[in-house]
């Protein structure tokens, strides 16, 4: 039987279906999304909705239904070994030995591991910033610092898929924060993909070029994050402080285009839809008419709110 099938060699990650049963329910109903080489990709959803068993799965922590996974194009349902050569992953809080050090916990699982050398130890320590921390011993970790030593045992053998569930869960804020910043380092000096699901919408936007969002077991949305948007062709809401909202209002209405959505004459407040490349115009006709402009603002609905608006109001935990 064939197993690899690639259509795209940057992709990393490829689910197809994905589907898991318990009796007759699915908890996770026909998943299918694709991830690629270097990018961090947020797993979203609210509380059940399947993604530690979607991780599970990719994993082959447990099996699968219907569908499949691919990891650089070999199959997790029909060549295992060689999808999961490829997989570092963190599902459930990694294991270490309490009175060895950071760096003897390392040194242990190179013994077990084939391929893993001295200089790769001390390559994923640097990325995971835990140089000065591998000489104590385990006990005396925060939880930040056992999450980072999890982490850099998980990219010991070079994986090219990275699984991370909740990753950030009882971390502080400077954890979080730090944790933000080595994904990314990782996603990029290595050049691997990271799934990483999270319970903080807030986190994935920071965390993540792209987030998928699933409910009840089933794929609701995806979507770009950041500079993957190109601001010229997107349609903004901007809120401007002005002398008279009144004016404003005449002034704007008169542009094809530029859609006035809210205009409040007691706090001069002005709401506006339009494209990005319309504000300077606009300005300008608003200054040459003689109306003041404090300030302009864009607003913007956070992800929390979107994910409001698909999922019916299904709150994330
Ligand atoms: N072995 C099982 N038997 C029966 N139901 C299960 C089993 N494992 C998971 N479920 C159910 O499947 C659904 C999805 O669970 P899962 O843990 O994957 O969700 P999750 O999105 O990770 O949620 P959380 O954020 O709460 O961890 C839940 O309703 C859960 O109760």
């Amino acid at each position: 039987m064939t197993t690899a099938k690639i259509t795209n060699p940057s992709i990393v990650l490829q689910l197809d279906g994905l589907t898991k049963k318990i009796g007759s329910k699915a908890i996770v109903d026909g998943l299918s999304f694709d991830i690629a080489k270097g990018e961090v990709v947020g797993l979203l959803g609210p509380n059940g909705a399947g993604k530690t068993t979607t991780m599970r799965m990719i994993v082959g922590l447990i099996g699968m239904s219907e569908g499949d996974v691919r990891i650089c194009g070999q199959s997790v349902r029909t060549n295992f070994e060689k999808a999961i050569r490829h997989v570092g992953g963190i599902i459930e809080n990694p294991e270490f030995y309490p009175y060895m050090t950071g760096y003897d916990n390392l040194k242990q699982y190179q013994r077990m591991t084939e391929g893993v050398t001295n200089d790769r130890i001390e390559e994923v320590t640097k990325l995971v910033g835990m140089q000065v921390a591998l000489g104590k011993k385990v006990k005396a970790y925060s939880l930040g610092m056992r999450q980072r030593l999890g982490i850099a045992q998980a990219l010991l053998h070079e994986p090219k898929l990275l699984i991370l569930d909740e990753p950030t869960n009882g971390l502080d804020p400077a954890g979080i924060k730090e944790m933000r910043e080595y994904l990314k380092r990782i996603a990029e000096s290595e050049g691997i993909a990271i799934l990483v699901s999270s319970h903080l919408l807030s986190e994935i936007e920071l965390m993540c070029s792209r987030v998928i969002v699933i409910q009840e077991g089933r794929f609701v949305t995806a979507r770009s994050i950041g500079e993957t948007e190109s601001p010229k062709q997107k349609v903004l809401t901007i809120s401007m402080q002005v002398g008279n909202a009144g004016q404003a209002q005449e002034v704007i209405g008169q542009i094809e285009g530029v859609e006035v959505t809210q205009a409040d004459s007691f706090t001069n407040r002005i709401t506006i839809k339009l494209l990005h490349d319309q504000i300077p115009g606009i300005v300008a006709k608003l200054a040459a008419q003689g109306v003041a402009i404090y300030r302009i603002e864009e607003v913007r609905a956070t992800l929390e709110e979107e994910f409001m608006k698909l999922t019916g109001g299904n709150r994330i935990a």
